[in-house]
């Protein structure tokens, strides 16, 4: 028996696909670039619904591009092998040892964990670092910060053969140097540069808080660029959220034309932010 609570249920969801249609248009053909912080990596079941997102994503014609983070992660290996890690402006200080760990934790299992996820939802996702087709090239950040990479050089062009293909890139934050050094390119950093050369529609960055918070606390849904350089000076936004709105900045002079930083926890916020007028987090515009 179909009860007329259940009819009610089925009629909204339908309702909620036709209004999706709009967004759907505007969209088709999109580069959407998405960090993953290691923050917003949850729970298997968490990744299975982000998964399942950026899958639809590529079915409706979306160009989805995931650059993922993993500092807790690495953070944790770290830990095991009795390797000390300090953080200067939410950038780690690498060294020798520490570099290898992180390529190791970040082109290994984080990488391949979100790969897996996405393909176990019918997409075809490939995983690669900057070093991959010389996407990134990198020259060194400070040389306080030992092997920390700023992105230097970008070669896209394997990007757009995935996206022919209709594969989903995932890639790790690392980048190569002209002597053939590796590089640890901070993830914000390495998702705001690859967004730039491909000029992307959208940068969405996934963390673990609803959005940039002001002096009050409370989330500033539309950013300005001026407010983002005021609430930096004044210290408001710290530590790993100076990565984040740095990268904004950079994507929006670098021709990306929105930056979004939102909850990467709550259930589908890739959908909810692309797919309705329930954009969540904090808005970064380019100007018109
Ligand atoms: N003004 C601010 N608004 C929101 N979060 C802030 C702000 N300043 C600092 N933060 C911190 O930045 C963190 C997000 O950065 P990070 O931990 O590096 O995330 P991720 O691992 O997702 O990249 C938040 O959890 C919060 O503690
Ligand atoms: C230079 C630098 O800080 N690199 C980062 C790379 C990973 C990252 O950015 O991870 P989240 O996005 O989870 O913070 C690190 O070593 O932790």
């Amino acid at each position: 028996m179909k009860t007329r609570e259940m009819i009610r249920d089925w009629t909204a969801t339908a309702r909620t696909l036709s209004e999706a249609l709009p967004y759907m248009q505007r969209y088709s053909g999109a580069i959407v670039v998405i960090k993953l912080g290691g923050h917003a990596m949850g729970s298997d079941e968490g990744m299975a619904l982000f998964a399942r997102d950026v899958v639809l994503m590529r079915q409706v014609g979306i160009n989805p591009v995931i650059v993922h983070g993993g500092g807790p992660m690495i953070n944790e290996m770290l830990s095991k092998l009795d390797i000390q890690s300090e953080f200067v402006n939410g950038k780690r200080v690498t060294d020798d040892a520490t570099v290898e760990v992180v390529e190791m934790v970040l082109s290994g299992r984080v990488n391949k964990r979100i790969v897996q996820a996405i393909n176990a939802q019918g997409g075809r996702a490939v995983g690669l670092s900057g070093k991959d087709a010389s996407l990134v090239t990198c020259t060194p950040t400070d040389p306080k910060l030992g092997h920390v990479g700023t992105p230097s050089r970008i070669e896209p062009g394997i990007l757009h053969t995935l996206f022919e293909s209709g594969a989903i890139p995932v890639i790790a934050p690392l980048g190569g140097g002209d002597a053939g050094e590796t590089f640890n390119i901070n993830g914000d950093t390495m998702a705001g540069a690859i967004a730039g050369a491909l000029k992307a529609d959208r940068l969405l960055l996934l963390t673990d808080v609803e959005g940039v918070k002001g002096k009050d606390g409370a989330v500033i849904t539309d950013l300005s660029t001026a407010q983002i350089r005021e609430l930096t000076e004044d210290g408001t936004i710290a530590g790993g959220m100076i990565p984040k709105t740095e990268t904004a900045l950079d994507a929006i002079e670098g021709g990306v034309r929105a930056v979004v930083i939102l909850d990467g926890r709550a259930p589908h916020a890739v959908l909810l932010e692309l797919f309705t007028e329930h954009g969540a987090g904090s808005l970064i515009r380019a100007k018109l």
